[in-house]
């Protein structure tokens, strides 16, 4: 049996970890270690003295899929259910997903009507596109980038104005560079298989994920599915998500070391050692909640191959700026809107926060900028000052706001981003088979392997605490 667990890193998934190994009462002694003076890592929300929140990180969690389910489940066990604050499928903000092309925002087809429409920037409505993708050859291959799969599928508009801002929008990554099989495996496979994207979808319908009835019984989910809720979060910001992790895991008798960053792992007999700069840590297992880039160097004398796998897992670095307004500013109330690679703007695209959640009468955006090309646009540290500027310039233009904000907050979240680049689930899957073929107690988990979504990181934590 094992008895001590650490679980390195106190963001998210590390959390998410403590959790479920606290709820599997299987282990006597649980350690998380972080870096840091504080948990939750990228999710991180400020609660100004009038209550006014600004998210630095993630807003908004999706309900679709068991990954979807099993969050608002962890939420229901946190006692947080009646602080889920759910935004259905009507609400402009689920509908309404913009684009800025040629200075013009334009709204992204949401229905089955607009799909047999002309809607701009789409030159023909898209579901040409689905005849194109019946006719086109398949092409045979075990990985390719998100936007060559879909530009031969569905033809270069769909690729340039719908996968190009979609990668922006969620890795702040390169849908050239990203990988279809493993960011949408499941059409990628269905195309391999019956050589057409729709009518694989069609014939292997039997195979697509089954929901977890488990998880299907939970109320919150219940709730979730009758009020046809597209999204949630917390009120408060979703940092009271990490706050209820935090006191959920030390009434489980959970130690957490804040500012220990770990430095090394040794090997003891069947043991690992947690080196930390004042102190050892000696346990039966280790589930690392550590992005790759940091989990490599502190493999490193455990095992240089595995240390060099995992160094292989690139990350971008975005900046982000909170702009608060008086008043109602935004015309076309919506998610925000999302900014192509082709287009001149510096920015990815902007969130129109007291769209999704109101805030009073103020208007809150989030404007998110660089990703893959933050070094090209700002150089490698730009001054805060000038990402205020950018983020300023951009809305100025795109929404004709020209008063100052009363309230601004920018930060460079570096390296905050792991990209699934093209062979990306190869380089996972040898990683976990060299754990297992060394035979070490140790599990691989959070944003930078089976997903970068929260719910996608509380599930590989949830499975790497089943794994030990
Ligand atoms: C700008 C932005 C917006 C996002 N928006 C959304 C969204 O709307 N919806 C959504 O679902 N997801 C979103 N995400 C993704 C999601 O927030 C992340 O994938 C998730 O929070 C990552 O959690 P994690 O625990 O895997 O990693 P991290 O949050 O990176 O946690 C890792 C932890 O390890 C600690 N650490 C690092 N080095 C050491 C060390 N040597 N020793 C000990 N500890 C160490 C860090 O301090 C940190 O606390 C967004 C991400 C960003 C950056
Ligand atoms: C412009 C940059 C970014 C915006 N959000 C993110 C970046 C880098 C990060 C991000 N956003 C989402 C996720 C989680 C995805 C998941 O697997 O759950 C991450 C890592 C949520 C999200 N954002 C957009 C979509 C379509 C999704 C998926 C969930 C959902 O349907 O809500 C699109 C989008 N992101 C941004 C904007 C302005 C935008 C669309 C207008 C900002």
């Amino acid at each position: 049996m094992t008895k001590s667990v650490a679980v390195l890193g106190g963001g998210i998934g590390g959390l998410a970890a403590a959790h479920y190994l606290g709820r599997l009462r299987c282990c006597p002694r649980v350690v998380v270690v972080e870096a840091t003076h504080r948990l939750g890592g990228w999710v991180s929300s400020t609660m100004h003295h009038d209550q006014v929140v600004f998210e630095h990180g993630p807003r908004t969690l999706r309900v679709v899929g068991n990954a979807g389910m099993n969050t608002l489940a962890l939420a229901e066990e946190l006692g947080l259910a009646d602080q889920v604050k759910g935004v259905s499928y009507s609400h402009p903000s689920a509908k309404n997903r913009m684009l800025m092309v040629d200075g013009k925002l334009h709204r992204l087809p949401n229905s089955v009507k607009t799909l047999f429409t002309k809607s701009p920037p789409f030159s023909r409505p898209l579901a040409l596109s689905g005849v194109q993708d019946l006719m086109a050859p398949r092409v045979v291959n075990n990985d390719e980038s998100l936007f060559s799969f879909v530009n031969r599928r569905f033809g270069h508009e769909v690729a340039k104005y719908a996968i190009d801002p979609m990668s922006r929008g969620i890795f702040a990554g390169n849908a050239r560079e990203l990988s279809v099989n493993c960011i949408a495996r499941r059409l990628h496979d269905v195309e391999q298989k019956h050589g057409s994207v729709f009518l694989g979808m069609f014939k292997d319908r039997k195979n697509a994920v089954k929901p977890d009835k488990n998880l299907s019984s939970v109320e919150l989910v219940k709730r979730a599915k009758r009020e046809k809720w597209a999204v949630w979060s917390v009120a408060g910001g979703l940092e009271n998500f990490v706050k209820a992790l935090e006191n959920n895991i030390l009434e489980n008798n959970a130690e957490i070391w804040k500012n220990t960053p770990v430095k090394g792992i040794l090997r003891r007999g069947g043991k690992l050692v947690i080196q930390t700069e004042e102190k050892e840590l000696e346990v039966d297992s280790v589930i690392s909640c550590l992005p790759s880039n940091t989990m490599s160097s502190v493999i490193q004398s455990v095992n240089p191959k595995l240390s060099a796998l995992l160094s292989s897992i690139p990350y971008v670095t975005v900046g982000i700026v909170n702009l608060e307004y008086p008043g109602q500013l935004i015309e076309e109330p919506g998610f925000g809107y999302l900014v192509p690679s082709s287009e001149p703007n510096r920015v990815l695209g902007v969130i129109y926060d007291t769209c999704t959640f109101p805030q009073g009468d103020r208007t809150i955006l989030t404007v998110m900028m660089g990703g893959y090309w933050f070094k090209e646009l700002f150089g490698d540290d730009p001054p805060l000052e000038s990402l205020l500027e950018e983020a300023l310039a951009e809305i100025r233009q795109s929404l004709k706001i020209k008063v100052k904000p009363q309230r601004y907050h920018v930060r460079i979240l570096r390296d905050c981003i792991a990209q699934y680049v093209v062979g990306h689930s190869e380089t996972v899957l040898s990683a976990r088979k060299l754990i297992s073929e060394l035979e070490l107690p140790l599990a691989l988990a959070g944003s930078s392997y089976d997903g970068v979504g929260v719910n996608d990181v509380i599930m590989s934590a949830k499975n790497a605490a089943a794994s030990v």
